[in-house]
């Protein structure tokens, strides 16, 4: 845990007064609303739209002032989590069931900063089932479809039940071998009707990803920069 909380607040830095900032979802997100929180009771003016309705929650406890996506044009920082980061910094996320809300907020943002613990890092993409939400209509046949990309499919499941998400829709948690090519696989799943968006996110969409150690090291990768 205190691995995540040194990525979430050193993530805070590069929110400035006045900017618009898109709210991730997740545990390690949790610390970064937090500090927002402390910095905008000692006086920062910032505006925010969070990708699920327990960011939204958090952030409004904490004085956070929440806009709706309607009243905005574009986002200046989204800042949020991932279940996976690979060597290029393509990610894995909606561990935590948000991940179409939280591709939107990321696609609509100038930067979108990653933060994570340092045991979200591989090699490759695909120990962490990839996230997959799908419309529920013609449930078995999407299924039958995600399964021939070469995967193993698995409803999610809470308490007992499928999990809906809060666009009223399925969870798939799609089990691949390895994901070698995680851009062209989300081609490839985002071609079957019924596929509302895939937890890939290219790390094209990446401006930088803040990881943390337990040690209370913190490092900063830039998918972009030239080495
Ligand atoms: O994608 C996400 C939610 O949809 C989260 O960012 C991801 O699951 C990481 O969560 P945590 O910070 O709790 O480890």
């Amino acid at each position: 845990m205190e691995a995540k909380r040194y990525a979430g607040e050193w993530s805070v830095r590069y929110i400035e007064p006045g900017m618009t900032i898109g709210l991730g979802t997740g545990s390690t997100v949790f610390f970064a609303i937090q500090k927002i929180g402390e910095l905008a009771k000692q006086g920062l003016t910032v505006k925010a739209v969070a990708s699920s309705d327990r960011s939204e929650k958090l952030a409004r406890e904490l004085n956070i002032p929440i806009v709706s996506f309607s009243s905005i044009d574009s986002i200046d920082v989204t800042i949020d989590g991932a279940d996976e980061v690979d060597a290029q910094c393509n990610l894995i996320k909606g561990g935590g069931g948000a991940h179409t809300r939280e591709k939107i907020l990321a696609y609509n943002s100038k930067d979108f900063i990653v933060i994570a613990d340092s045991s979200k890092l591989v090699e490759k993409l695909g120990k962490f089932p990839l996230p997959v939400e799908i419309v529920p209509f013609a449930t078995s046949l999407t299924l039958q479809h995600l399964k021939a990309t070469g995967c193993e499919p698995h409803i999610r499941q809470e308490n007992g039940q499928d999990y809906i998400t809060e666009n009223g829709n399925l969870t798939v948690d799609c089990q691949f071998k390895e994901i070698l090519h995680p851009i062209l696989l989300d081609a490839e799943l985002r071609k079957i009707p019924g596929v509302v968006a895939t937890g890939l996110f290219s790390y094209s969409m990446v401006t930088k990803v803040i990881v943390g150690y337990s040690s209370g090291l913190v490092k900063e990768i830039n998918p972009h920069e030239k080495t």
